[in-house]
């Protein structure tokens, strides 16, 4: 498993009219939640529990998004103080050069409000292991909801798993500022991730996270002490459509700001990206093309987040 930086795909704030942003209707989403307590369950415990889980199969109601109830780990703390730290970094990034100074070379030891440039030796040491640590416990779930979801589609666990294994695994901290003009801004446009798994961790209790659950934009409810799963279109593709990937944007709040770590966990780079022959049953036939792991980033790389253009571009057209 690789861990690796991932800048924001959009990282400005795009600029959208009023009707487009528009938040009514309010719901939140009644999402299949999982009890996962991950400290006190070994691993085939938990597989057991996932594979067991009904919900799973409604997430196709809901596009595949999954909330996994977690005991707040050490690590999970550990990464929330490193998010609340570059927090700070962030709202500096426009106070002068004194003040950035003072905020950051004294208290937090970095040079610059990057986290590239930490130039405190111990704080870079210090941060490495708390995202490494964070990272393997990211992966562990990942390997616990992949091991699950092939037993529900009645597939070879094993086979699934392995194609997850050694994946890559890339990580990214949103900070979305609170803005005086919330309604005619995005934090993040609608898009699908390019992942088999996203693990989505979130500090706070502002709401942001919208899916789109049948042309509507549900905003998502996210529990204390929970992890959100996202499915990803590699999954979407792999399952041949029986897990669906969510469509989903972030709004940003007037008062308050909001925090997330996004986790995307994918397959092995020698994995080609295509429907599994076993989930081709029934008459059914394939729906996506086959790609592989190359040929698939670099068609997410060369454009913008746009809904699920992406898809739209790997669905065959019969
Ligand atoms: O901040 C969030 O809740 C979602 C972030 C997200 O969708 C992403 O990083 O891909
Ligand atoms: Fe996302």
């Amino acid at each position: 498993m690789s861990a690796e930086y991932r800048p924001a795909a959009n990282p400005e704030l795009p600029h959208h009219p009023e009707s487009h942003v528009t938040r009514k209707p309010f719901l939140l989403a009644q999402l299949p939640s999982i009890g996962l307590e991950i400290r006190n369950n070994t691993d085939s415990q938990l597989f057991a529990r996932v594979a067991q889980f009904s919900p799973l199969q409604q997430c196709a109601t809901w596009r595949a998004l999954i909330r996994v109830a977690h005991l707040w780990t050490e690590s999970i703390t550990s990464v929330h103080d490193l998010a609340v730290q570059s927090q700070a970094l962030f709202n500096i990034k426009n106070s002068n050069k004194e003040e950035r100074d003072r905020i950051v070379v004294r208290r937090f030891k970095f040079e610059e409000p990057r986290l590239e440039q930490i130039q405190d030796l111990e704080d870079m040491i210090a941060a490495g292991e708390t995202v490494s640590t964070y990272s393997l416990e990211m992966d562990r779930i990942k390997t616990i909801l992949v091991g699950g979801m092939a037993k529900n589609l009645g597939i070879d666990e094993g086979k699934f798993t392995n194609m997850f294994n050694n994946g890559t695994q890339s990580m990214r901290m949103n900070y979305y500022p609170p803005c005086p003009e919330a309604s005619k801004v995005l934090g993040i446009s609608p898009h699908s991730d390019a992942t088999g798994l996203t693990v989505l961790l979130q500090f706070n209790q502002v709401h942001g996270l919208q899916i789109n659950h049948n042309g509507t934009w549900v905003s998502v409810k996210m529990l204390p002490n929970a992890l959100l799963v996202n499915i990803g279109d590699i999954i979407e593709i792999l399952t041949n459509g029986k897990y669906k990937s969510i469509e989903h944007r972030v709004v940003v709040s007037k008062e308050k700001a909001r925090l997330s770590v996004a986790t995307f966990h994918e397959t092995h780079e020698s994995v080609v990206i295509g429907p599994l022959p076993e989930l081709i049953i029934n008459g059914e036939t394939e729906q996506y093309k086959h790609v592989t792991f190359v040929e698939f980033f670099t068609m997410f790389l060369s454009r913008k987040l746009d809904g699920k253009s992406l898809m739209d571009d790997l669905k065959l057209k019969h």
